[in-house]
């Protein structure tokens, strides 16, 4: 007989910046009351800085986690915490890899944040590390598990708007400044090519999320995309917008990614100025409105319906309790239900699509002349890397 007690899943919290702030927020909330979710929930169980103890403290102070909840002042002793089963890595993309990989060599099951890493080769490496530990392993991309996400797949795989042969997707932010900059300092991890900045790994992600998801993720017979690149960079050498074309000649299909820091997807810079996702088919389309990391709306144009629209609306539910709900927790969800069933890896997001995502990116910001440091780029694992210690 099925059991009636939910499934708990433990977390552990690396960093202790923004979207560490947001997605332990989620983790916080009731799943039964904010997303009617029954067999899974979620414990924090401690938080690291690599900063100073003090800071993990007054981190789960701010996110309102239970008095249970340890502070560690690094990320060592954060894996080596026996009573967490999964890490959650929530540094810049630059750190990813050494910080995924202490997690995944000690043992732990790991989600990390998006870009899973710089390169190709460090995502291959932490797939394999995470094979040998015999370990659940994720990238966070949150937009796949959202409930739009999933409806627009089914509506895809139902046909009904035949087999989709083009897909333009943005995610692009206004942030252009009269003085040539686009807002951010030079030292941010946006543009800072010291932490893996542009806006391809940051936003462009998502942009190839939707041409992924839509497209390659639906093929009975995966074939490997054909990439071509154009890329405007920054003056910090990191790219300020880059426009992909992806191909899958054997599927006759290709994709379009977009993303920019100075242009934003819609007039407004909340994205709202028109569909930022159009998936053509050839017997209609699909437009998605929204930013593309969490839209809201989509719309079914059928051609045998002569144009006829059907729109639909989604919301981000909350806690009442906390007043909060970002939308993050339902890539949690995911996470408890796989390990609770021993999966080592997402349906959603492969760890195959995730390293070739990996690969179309590489190639992207390759063929626009965009270089990152060794420090960041190397796929030799160092426990004592300052990326891990936090000696900066
Ligand atoms: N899924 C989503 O919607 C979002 C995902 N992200 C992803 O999350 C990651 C982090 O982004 P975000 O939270 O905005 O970044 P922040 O700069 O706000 O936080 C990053 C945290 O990483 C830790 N860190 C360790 N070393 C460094 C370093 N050298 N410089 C800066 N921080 C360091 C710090 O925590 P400490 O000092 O405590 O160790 C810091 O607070 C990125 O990879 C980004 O792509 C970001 C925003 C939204
Ligand atoms: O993942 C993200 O989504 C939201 C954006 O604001 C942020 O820059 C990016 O990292």
């Amino acid at each position: 007989m099925a059991s009636n007690t939910p499934f708990t899943l433990k977390w552990g919290i690396m960093a202790t910046g923004w979207i560490a702030e947001t997605f332990t927020q989620d983790l916080l909330t009731n799943p039964a009351t904010t997303r009617d979710v029954h067999d899974v929930r979620h414990e924090v169980v401690a938080a690291a800085s690599s900063s100073s103890k003090q800071r993990a403290e007054e981190f789960l102070v701010k996110v309102k986690a239970p008095s249970s909840a340890k502070a560690y002042g690094s990320y060592h002793e954060l894996v080596a915490d026996p009573e967490i089963d999964i890490i959650y890595v929530a540094t810049p993309h630059s750190h990813h890899f050494q910080n995924a990989m202490l997690a995944l060599e000690a043992g732990k099951n790991v989600l990390c944040e998006k870009a899973l890493t710089v390169t190709a080769s460090q995502a291959r490496k932490l797939v394999d590390m995470a094979k040998k530990k015999k370990v659940f392993f994720m990238e966070a991309v949150w937009t796949r598990y959202q409930p739009i996400s999933i409806k627009v797949r089914e509506l895809i795989q139902s046909g009904v708007i035949g087999p989709v042969y083009r897909v333009v997707a943005d995610l692009s932010f206004g942030n252009d400044q009269p003085d040539g900059t686009v807002s951010f300092a030079d030292t941010h991890r946006m543009v800072n090519p010291d932490l893996a900045g542009g806006a391809l790994l940051d936003l462009g992600i998502y942009s190839l999320t939707w041409v992924f998801q839509t497209m390659y993720h639906l093929q009975k017979e995966k074939e490997k995309p054909k990439v071509v690149a154009a890329v405007q960079k920054y003056h910090t050498g990191a790219d300020e917008a880059t426009s992909i074309i992806v191909q899958w000649p054997q599927h006759k299909s290709q994709g379009i990614a977009l993303t920019s820091l100075r242009l934003a997807t819609g007039v407004d810079k909340e994205n709202t100025g028109g569909p930022g996702i159009r998936i053509q088919g050839s017997g209609g389309e699909i437009h998605v409105t929204g930013p593309a990391f969490r839209p809201l709306q989509y719309k079914v144009i059928r051609g045998d319906a002569g144009g006829k629209i059907e729109t639909v609306d989604f919301s981000i539910p909350k806690d009442p309790e906390r007043d909060w709900g970002h939308g993050m927790f339902w890539e949690a969800d995911e996470c408890a239900r796989c390990i609770r069933d021993g999966k080592k890896e997402s349906e959603s997001l492969p760890w195959e699509e995730s390293l070739v995502m990996m690969e179309v990116m590489e190639e992207a910001l390759k063929q626009g002349g965009v270089t990152y440091p060794d420090l960041i780029t190397t796929d030799v694992f160092d426990a004592q890397s300052p990326l891990n210690t936090g000696k900066r």
